[in-house]
């Protein structure tokens, strides 16, 4: 039998960069709101079997009306989230009922996730036990100290930015994120945890399209992305 998979999608941020009026989550991506993509691609992956959402305190119900508008029809659960992102996720993950053998963590505000992306993280974190998409930084890096002085440029070769989907054998995580609460560690993505243990991540090849929404102009690359993507399909 295949490994259960669990399915997290923590849309519990405030979503400051944006600025927008509502939860960037909320904002309509090709006339649907972008947390709907995100789940629609998560509740047609043969490889997921449960989804549970993460929302802000006080936006559950919104969560609810939009599932049932758009019929996700794994979704478990709806748990609200903590201040920092790792305490959503973390809120996730303990809900987590019956058995679970593949724990797959991806942002509400990453709604151009493909499937193939997300079955390509999942066979990576059965072989390795921690896996993370990534795609090779673009620009060159440079390490700035006080008074916006360069203190020095560092070697893009080895430089990639994180994306998620970051999924995990489901006892590697809850190792990693409840040492990471004992010893009061935050890190700004799920495998940074594994990491911290000398847990084995192996990188998964993302897309450059598999942007998070977080500032006004991702949700204008967003749109020509989906508008091509749409165009394509018919
Ligand atoms: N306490 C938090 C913070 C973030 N997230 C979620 O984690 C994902 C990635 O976070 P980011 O896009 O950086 O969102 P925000 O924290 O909302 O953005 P900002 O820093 O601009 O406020 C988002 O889907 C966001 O809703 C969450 O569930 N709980
Ligand atoms: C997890 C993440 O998507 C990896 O890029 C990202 O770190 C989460 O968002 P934030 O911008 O760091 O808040």
């Amino acid at each position: 039998m295949a490994d259960k998979c669990v399915a997290i999608i923590p849309a519990a941020g405030q979503g400051k960069r944006m600025n927008a009026s509502v939860n960037k989550q909320f904002l309509s991506l090709q006339g649907m709101p972008v947390i709907v993509h995100t789940l629609r691609v998560f509740d047609e992956c043969a490889a997921v079997d449960e989804i549970i959402l993460v929302a802000a305190a006080g936006e559950e119900h919104l969560y609810r009306k939009l599932i049932t508008e758009y019929e996700i029809r794994k979704l478990t659960g709806i748990v609200t989230g903590g201040r920092e992102r790792q305490d959503s996720v973390y809120n996730g993950v303990l809900s987590i009922r019956g058995d679970c053998e593949i724990v797959i963590i991806h942002d509400g505000a990453r709604p151009l996730i493909t499937q193939d992306l997300i079955l390509k993280t999942i066979a990576a974190a059965q072989e390795t036990g921690a896996a993370v998409v990534c795609v090779p930084v673009k620009d060159t890096i440079k390490v700035v100290g006080e008074n916006q002085r360069v203190k020095k440029t560092l070697d893009r070769q080895l430089l990639w930015q994180a994306q998620t989907p970051q999924a995990f054998r489901y006892g590697i995580f809850i190792e990693a994120i409840e040492s990471a609460r004992a010893d009061r560690f935050m890190g700004t993505d799920d495998t940074s945890l594994v990491e911290r243990l000398g847990g084995d991540v192996k990188v998964v090849l993302g897309s450059y399209e598999n942007l998070k929404i977080t500032t006004p102009e991702d949700l204008i690359l967003a749109e020509a992305i989906m508008a091509r993507r749409n165009k394509q399909c018919g």
